[in-house]
This record gives structure tokens, C-alpha cells and sequence, in this order.
């Protein structure tokens, strides 16, 4: 499998994004030719910067509007395809990229086309260098690759063949099944790009809103399966023209880069049998069954107001890690793990970001498996000294910075809590509240993250992503989204910050980019935990009484109902289908984290977005009311 990436993809000049394409494992780059005009050094010497990088141009782009030209506009066009030839050669690359004429004079005509491009056939012979054709979404006569193909198939040369590009066919709607009529070996080149699905013009979509496959809602897995079994076996290509790659790190946009293409041909493999492209082996997405524990990083003083917020919600302390500084207090099915060991990766974390979640233990069928797909998916394993008597969880780094562990129920990590932590007996009688597992993880990351972290949870685990939601903050807008499973046993949501003066954003400012800035606890019973979290001493998040006002309004609510919901703070929702979700909401904690009890009825599958706002407000009101000076 060859893997290119067009230069026009990520930031920097073309120098940056030369070592950031190479660091991230590409084989070859298409050089956009912008970027080649505007840096400072000779055809010869960038062609060499490249291969010093251990890349090949694997094709030069674009040349634009060439064929069906009138005279004089023809012979220009060809005079100027013969200084662009001179250019590639002393470049050494030997594919250019022509796509299909914008101009107003362009005159049309099939086999006027074909002509041109035969005409043009030679001229490429005679300078070692082939043809590759592409028909924009927006072309004037062509823009559907099905012509431009029939353009190729009439020039019958063979310095001409066909560019296939996701984004102008998928964007159309063109039949992928189109492509399986055509041969593989006069496919010359095939590029690849996502983009969420607006209505909104063609080149203003295509220019600024292209992401990398998988991050977006187009059908390229479908187009590629379809290209592979033409047999095609030459270079996979990202040409993604979008505003934040632009503004992004290089490395972080090479690597998604890498991320989703590996990760895209995975899926063809798995579907469409006996392809050519060599697509390296590795284990399937990973089913997820639920989260396993929840590890925080803290001190010993706010360990202890911590734990004196999950005594309040009816956690237990129960284990006590035999050589570490390191608890367990559970609930139901929940285990949270409080680490204040002065040593290890915890305590780093500490040191970073404050209390802050560091770890994450996730039930998995094959732990290994799940590390090795992690790493053929450029994902780095993590590891740190084993104590005696210790197991070695396979674990990864995530995103972010934190871990990612992974255990396997029944199987002998799993054994984990008893061979490494002896039982303590926990002082103090609180309430079991029937909190009974982690619903859901919430991720708060700065808005132009936010798809490398939708990229890399999709890759690795078998999840499908929600649609973006607005959540209106007094500040500015937070966006939102949720990964999870089919069973719905592995939620995450992740919540991208637009600026720091948001809920979300000042969390991200003030722990230095922590994680996880929610948990959300199931209950199967709302009012039942209610009541048992007051007898706890649970001072839940207070909710401006207009909220419950408009809830009446909105679903004419039974009276007695509507007081119970009100009297407690609690937020509801209700779907099309009968489906009801509640909602109650701790105090923020520390720099504005926050812990979530909710209660899912008649399978209501979302997150309660329409509460987000009303959420939001009643926890800066908290903040502001219990801001501790700075010192
Ligand atoms: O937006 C463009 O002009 C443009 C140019 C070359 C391409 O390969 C392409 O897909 C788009
Ligand atoms: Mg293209």
C-alpha cells in the first residue's frame, strides 16, 4: 500500500510539511504547486529535499484549464504544459494532475477534449511524464468522472489516464459502482477526502471544509472498495483543503492523515476480497463491553475532598493498592481509582494538570489485540516499571496525553483488584445510591482537535459518531458530538471549546488541557438515588426555576412530577419515540469538573443537548458564587 498526502493538506512551509509528512510514515506527497512557487529554492533542490526526507513526489498539481480551448488559448496552454514538463523533470516526478477546464472560453465538446489530451499525450511522451485527468465538481463541461472517463477512453494514449477524486463524486452523488467498469490500470492516480454533509456550493465546500476519511459523512469506503476491485494498485492520495488543517500542527494532521488511511483500507480489506493494494494485516475494531475504572491523578488533600464528593454520591472506599499510594472506591459496577503515589505516570499527570482523570480502563475480549490495532494505527503503546507481584495491562497513550487501559472480563487481568489491592474497611455509613455503571465519559478538547479525537476513538474501537450538536455557553459556542457502540455499553462524548471564557474552555485553560471534564453515572431509578443522596448530605447543582417553567410548557408535564424534578434539580428530556432521560448534576469540582447521574428510559439514546445550556449557565453561576481567590 503507497500512501501519498497533498502538500496543500497541512501547515507550514513546504520545508515543515515535508518532515511532518515523512514523520508520520507517508511514502510520497503531491506537490501543490502554490506551495512550490512560494519557497525559496530551486526545482532541483526541493525535488532533493524531498527524497532526503525518504518521500517521492508522486504527482504535480494542478494544471488547470487546458482542454477544449479556442485559439490563441491553445497553444498557450500547450506552450505552457511544456515549461510545466521541463518543471516536473528537473522536480523528478513524472504524473501531473489535470483538471477539467473552469474557463468561460472552454468550447466543450468530447472528443475535443479527447484530442487535446492525445495531442497533449505526446508532447508528455517525449518529456518521460504521464497524464493523470480529473473532473472538478464544478467543471464546466466535465465534472462527473463518468465523461471524464469517456474523454480518457477516446484519447486511448498511454501517457493519459483517469484521476479519481472522492470528494468531486462523492459530492455529486455519482454512482460509486460506476468506477467497477473501469480498468484498473488506466486509473492513474486516486485521491481521497471526507466532508461533512452541507448544503452549500460545490468549490466552497470542496476549498474549505475536506477532512480525512472517516472524519466526515461521504460514502469513501464504498468508493475505495470500488476502486480496489478495479484493481488498481497505485497510490492512495489525501488532498484535504480545510481551513483548520491549514491553522493545525503538521504532525498532528500528517498523523491523523496516515490514521485514516490505514484505517480506510482496513475496512476495504475486511469487505471486498482479492484486491491488489497490500494493506497490512491487523486485528478488527475493537468491541468495547464498558469502562472498567476510572483513574484519577490528585494530592493528598483534594484525594480527600474527592472522596468525600464519591461518599456523598454513595461510593464506598474498598481497596487499598498493597505498595502504592493508590484507592479504590466503587459503586454497582463502577470503579473509580484514586492515585496520590508520588512516583509513576500519575503523579506526572498530577504535576501537569492538578486532579484530573489520567486513566482509563476500558473492558475489552482481547487486550493485545486491542494494542496491536492501536499501533497499526500509529497509536504509541504506553508502559511504566512493574512492581513485583504487579500485572502488565496492555495500555496505549491516548489523546491528550492520558492512558488508555485495557482489560478483559473474566480472563486474568481482570484479577487485577484482588492480586494488587488487599480490602480496607470504609469508615462512615453513606448510602448505596443505585448508581449502577458509567454511562458515559465527557471529553472537553479545544474545537480544532476535536476530529483527530473523533478519528482516533472511530479507528480503533467499533463505534459510529453522532451528529454535531450546538451548545450555546454565555461565552461562545461549544460543539458536541458522542462516539459509542451499537449496545451502547461505550458512550464518549466529546466536547470541542471554542474559546476559554466558556464552561468548557476555562477547564481546558485552567488544568492545562486535562481530559475528561465529566463522568455520568447510570441510576435505574432517579428518585429512589435522589433520595438517597440527600440522606448522603448531596447538595446537587441548583437550576434556575424558569427551566422547569418551559419543561411544563413543552411537554405538559403531571404537577406532582414537574415538583419532584424541580424540588431536586432534576433536568428532563424526552424523545419522538417515548424515550425519557434525566438528568442531576453534582457541584463542579476543582477547576470545573463535574459528575453526572442520569437515568435512560424507554431507550432513549441521546445526551440531553436541549439541557445543555441550562446545565451550563446554573455551573457558572456555582463557579462564580464559589470562586477561591487566587493567590
Ligand atoms: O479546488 C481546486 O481547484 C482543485 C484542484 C485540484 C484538485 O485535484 C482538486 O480536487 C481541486
Ligand atoms: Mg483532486
Amino acid at each position: 500500500m503507497k500512501t501519498a498526502i497533498a502538500t496543500v493538506t497541512i501547515a507550514g512551509d513546504l520545508k515543515e510539511k515535508l518532515e511532518a509528512i515523512s514523520a508520520a510514515g507517508f511514502d510520497g506527497v503531491e506537490i501543490f504547486e502554490n506551495d512550490f512557487l512560494a519557497f525559496d529554492a530551486s526545482p532541483r533542490d526541493v525535488g532533493r529535499m524531498v527524497r532526503d526526507n525518504g518521500l517521492e513526489i508522486s504527482l504535480f498539481q494542478p494544471f488547470r484549464d487546458f482542454e477544449g480551448m479556442p485559439e490563441p488559448q491553445r497553444t498557450r496552454a500547450f506552450e505552457r504544459a511544456q515549461r510545466k514538463f521541463d518543471l516536473m523533470n528537473e522536480l523528478g516526478t513524472d504524473l501531473v494532475l489535470i483538471c477539467s477546464n473552469v474557463s468561460p472560453l472552454a468550447l466543450g465538446g468530447i472528443d475535443r477534449a479527447a484530442d487535446d489530451l492525445a495531442a497533449l499525450g505526446d508532447v508528455a511522451r517525449a518529456h518521460g511524464v504521464r497524464i493523470g485527468y480529473e473532473a472538478l465538481a464544478w467543471g464546466r463541461f466535465i465534472n462527473d468522472h463518468r465523461d471524464a472517463w469517456e474523454i480518457v477512453r477516446r484519447a486511448d494514449h498511454p501517457q493519459v489516464g483517469l484521476i479519481l477524486d472522492t470528494f468531486h463524486s462523492l459530492s455529486r452523488k455519482v454512482p460509486n459502482e460506476s468506477i467497477r467498469s473501469i480498468p484498473g490500470d488506466k486509473i492513474f492516480f486516486v485521491q481521497l477526502a471526507d466532508a461533512p454533509l452541507i448544503d452549500m456550493d460545490l468549490l466552497y465546500w470542496s476549498r474549505h471544509f475536506r477532512n480525512m476519511p472517516g472524519e466526515g459523512d461521504l460514502d469513501v469506503t464504498g468508493f475505495m472498495r470500488a476502486i480496489a476491485a478495479t484493481g488498481y494498485d497505485g497510490v492512495l492520495s489525501l488532498e484535504i483543503f480545510n481551513d483548520q488543517f491549514r491553522g493545525g500542527s503538521p504532525r498532528t494532521i500528517a498523523e491523523d492523515g496516515h490514521r485514516s488511511l490505514v484505517n480506510l483500507m482496513d475496512q476495504v480489506r475486511r469487505t471486498e476480497p482479492d484486491i491488489r493494494i497490500a494493506v497490512p494485516d491487523m486485528p478488527p475494531p475493537v468491541e468495547v463491553e464498558g469502562i472498567a475504572f476510572v483513574e484519577f491523578a490528585a494530592n493528598a488533600r483534594e484525594a480527600q475532598e474527592l472522596g468525600g464528593l464519591l461518599s456523598t454520591l454513595g461510593f464506598r472506599r474498598t481497596r487499598r493498592h498493597v505498595s502504592k499510594s493508590v484507592d479504590l472506591w466503587q459503586q454497582g459496577d463502577i470503579r473509580i481509582v484514586i492515585n496520590t503515589d508520588p512516583k509513576g505516570f500519575a503523579h506526572a499527570s498530577y504535576l501537569t494538570h492538578g486532579t484530573n482523570v489520567c486513566d482509563i480502563g476500558l473492558k475489552v475480549s482481547d487486550a493485545r489485540a486491542t494494542v496491536e490495532r492501536a499501533r497499526a494505527l500509529g497509536a504509541a503503546p504506553f508502559t511504566q516499571p512493574v512492581g513485583p507481584g504487579e500485572l502488565e495491562i496492555p495500555a496505549i497513550r491516548a489523546l491528550g496525553g492520558g492512558v488508555l487501559h485495557f482489560l478483559e472480563e473474566g480472563g486474568p487481568l481482570a484479577q487485577v483488584w484482588d492480586s494488587e489491592f488487599e480490602p480496607v474497611d470504609s469508615e462512615g455509613a453513606v448510602a448505596n445510591a443505585g448508581l449502577t455503571r458509567i454511562d458515559h465519559l465527557a471529553e472537553t478538547m479545544p474545537y480544532e482537535d476535536m476530529l483527530s479525537w473523533l478519528l482516533f476513538n472511530t479507528s480503533l474501537f467499533a463505534t459510529s459518531k453522532t451528529p454535531m450538536v450546538d451548545v450555546v455557553d454565555p461565552a461562545g459556542l461549544v460543539r458536541s458530538r458522542a462516539i459509542e457502540n451499537a449496545s451502547g455499553s461505550f458512550r464518549v462524548t466529546l466536547n470541542g471549546a471554542e474559546n476559554a471564557r466558556t464552561f468548557a474552555g476555562r477547564f481546558l485553560e485552567e488544568s492545562f488541557g486535562s481530559t475528561v471534564q465529566h463522568l455520568a453515572f447510570e441510576t435505574g431509578d432517579m428518585f429512589a438515588t435522589v433520595a438517597a443522596l440527600t440522606r448522603n448530605g448531596f447538595r446537587p447543582l441548583v437550576i434556575s426555576p424558569n427551566y422547569y417553567d418551559d419543561l411544563d410548557a413543552r411537554f405538559g408535564l403531571d404537577e406532582v412530577f414537574l415538583e419532584r424534578l424541580k424540588t431536586f434539580g432534576i433536568l428532563y428530556d424526552r424523545d419522538e419515540r417515548g424515550g425519557e432521560y434525566f438528568q442531576l448534576y453534582s457541584p463542579t469540582y476543582g477547576e470545573g469538573f463535574f459528575f453526572e447521574i442520569v437515568e435512560r428510559r424507554n431507550g432513549y439514546g441521546g445526551y440531553g443537548a436541549a439541557n445543555a445550556q441550562f446545565r451550563i449557565a446554573a455551573q457558572k453561576r456555582h463557579l462564580r458564587h464559589h470562586a477561591v481567590p487566587k493567590s
